[in-house]
């Protein structure tokens, strides 16, 4: 599964930032009775857009999936008792769209967003901000860390 990406768009956490308040500009006019998060990926997206909209009710479905760039089977480890009428869900991005298919079983009437969408994931959500090849791995802020690189003279010298 993992050589189907081929590239990487790399992510700061000022990045992800602006782009989640660039897609609170969109969501600002609705009301909604609160936020469901997709865990893991939607809870920081998720964090923003309460404090954006002044949110405070803030419920998750968990799910487990992927293992790093591998899409395994998917487990609902835990649902909702609604059917998502009223509720804004948000994940971070949406990909294969397998995710985002069985949640929107579980939650038909949610308005659902994420930050980010590749082409075969992206009919499946409402609103998205920035669209991503297929075959690009988002590489998010929280998966990496600052680390000491080499000189290009030491590089290509030694
Ligand atoms: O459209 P899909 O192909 O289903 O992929 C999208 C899902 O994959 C990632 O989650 P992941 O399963 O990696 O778990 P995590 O959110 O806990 O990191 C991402 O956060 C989405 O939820
Ligand atoms: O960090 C991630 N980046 C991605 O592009 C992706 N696709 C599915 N799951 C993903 N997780
Ligand atoms: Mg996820």
């Amino acid at each position: 599964m993992a050589n189907r990406y081929h590239q990487h768009f790399t992510v700061s956490w000022d990045q992800l930032h602006r782009d989640v308040r660039e897609l609170c500009h969109r969501l600002v006019e609705r009301d909604f009775k609160g936020i469901v998060a997709i865990t893991r990926g939607g809870l920081i997206p998720a964090a923003l857009i309460a404090r954006e909209l002044n949110v405070r009710l803030i419920d998750t479905v968990c799910i487990s999936s992927y293992d790093h760039m591998n899409q395994g089977g998917l487990d609902v480890l835990k649902g909702v008792d609604h059917d998502g009428e009223g509720w804004l869900l948000v994940d971070d991005l949406v990909d294969t769209g397998k995710t985002a298919r069985k949640v929107r079983e579980m939650l038909p009437k949610a308005h659902f967003v994420t930050v980010y969408a590749k082409p075969e994931g992206r009919p499946l959500v409402d609103q998205y901000l920035t669209e991503v090849a297929q075959d690009c791995w988002i590489q998010f802020p929280w998966d990496m860390g600052i680390a000491y690189v080499e000189p290009l003279v030491d590089q290509v010298k030694r």
